[in-house]
């Protein structure tokens, strides 16, 4: 792990630190980058639905200010977390993907769910109290498994209609209550492409905070069936030849990492780190 960037429970009462502005998956930045003086930002008058103590990044304390909207700040603009995955600085990002995580879930977490009263943020926890009725939210997470089917030399590789054009990439899905994860990975296989797998074999997880997922990487070898994409969700779905692959998803993916990982093993070329 990391030393830059810590998460650790701050009492949002004590003053000073730095902060980040999260809107809907977006952060303000200006020329000095995405902190800034937490003292200084709350004199602005920002439409702050939510504050929080993340962690330590470098050393120093972090808060997150989470809006209402996103509202315009002189000398700064926002950009969305998809962008920052992309650019090199990979603490960064793993501090951004956490804020976006615990600002939606106390953005979508002010109110009962059970009796509609207002929610208290709990001391010495990560969670939302309700003072009325006693209920617990914590952040939300969704398992989901990702798995790389293949078929010796070929790999299986589907597009969503929300994938930038001519890119490719491995199958995933959300697990529903009641099954395994590897329940799961049979399941979202036969729906979205149509074809049956032999048993699939864990490699690796990876949190993902597009909007709240931990993804469960698999890789599983093709059983049989003839490949029918899920109308709606798979655009396109193929077998593609190991030595002649479309182009596939941002380095920093769990889903490359999965694609990476087979062709050195199978190229026997040497294996690629996991991103964290
Ligand atoms: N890190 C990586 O390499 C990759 C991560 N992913 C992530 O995997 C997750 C699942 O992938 P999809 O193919 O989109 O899922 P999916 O195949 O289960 O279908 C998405 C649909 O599931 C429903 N849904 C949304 N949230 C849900 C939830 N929490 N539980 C159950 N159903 C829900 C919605 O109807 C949505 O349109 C997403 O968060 C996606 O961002 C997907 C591909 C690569
Ligand atoms: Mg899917
Ligand atoms: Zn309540």
């Amino acid at each position: 792990m990391s030393l830059r960037w810590q998460a650790a429970l701050l009492d949002p009462s004590v003053p000073g630190g730095w902060a980040v502005v999260h809107c809907r998956q977006q952060f303000l930045l200006d020329d000095n980058g995405v902190l800034f003086p937490r003292d200084w930002l709350k004199r602005l008058d920002l439409p702050l639905l939510s504050e929080q103590g993340l962690g330590h990044f470098d050393g120093e304390p972090v808060f997150l200010f989470e809006l209402e909207f996103s509202a315009e700040v002189p000398g700064a603009r926002w950009q969305g977390l998809r962008q920052f995955m992309q650019e090199d600085d990979r603490d960064l990002f793993r501090l951004l993907g956490y804020a976006t995580q615990i600002g939606t879930w106390a953005s979508q977490h002010r109110f009962c769910g059970s009796c509609g009263s207002p929610m208290k943020l709990r001391a010495g926890e990560r969670a939302m109290h309700c003072p009325a009725c006693g209920v617990q939210h914590y952040p939300r997470l969704s398992p989901s498994m990702i798995v790389l089917v293949t078929r010796g030399d070929e790999l299986l590789l589907a597009r969503s209609p929300r994938f930038a054009p001519g890119v490719y990439s491995t199958l995933a899905g959300y697990v529903e209550p009641g099954e395994s994860v590897e329940q799961c990975v049979a399941r979202e296989v036969r729906e979205e492409v149509g074809v049956a797998i032999h048993a699939p074999q864990y490699i690796a997880s990876q949190g993902w905070p597009f909007p709240h997922s931990l993804m469960l990487g698999f890789h599983a070898e093709y059983a049989s069936g003839e490949i029918v994409p899920q109308p709606e969700e798979i655009e396109d779905a193929r077998w593609f030849a190991i030595d002649n692959l479309p182009a596939l998803p941002a380095r920093q993916s769990i889903a490359r990492y999965l694609i990476e990982l087979y062709l050195a093993r199978r190229l026997g070329r040497p294996e690629p780190v996991l991103p964290g």
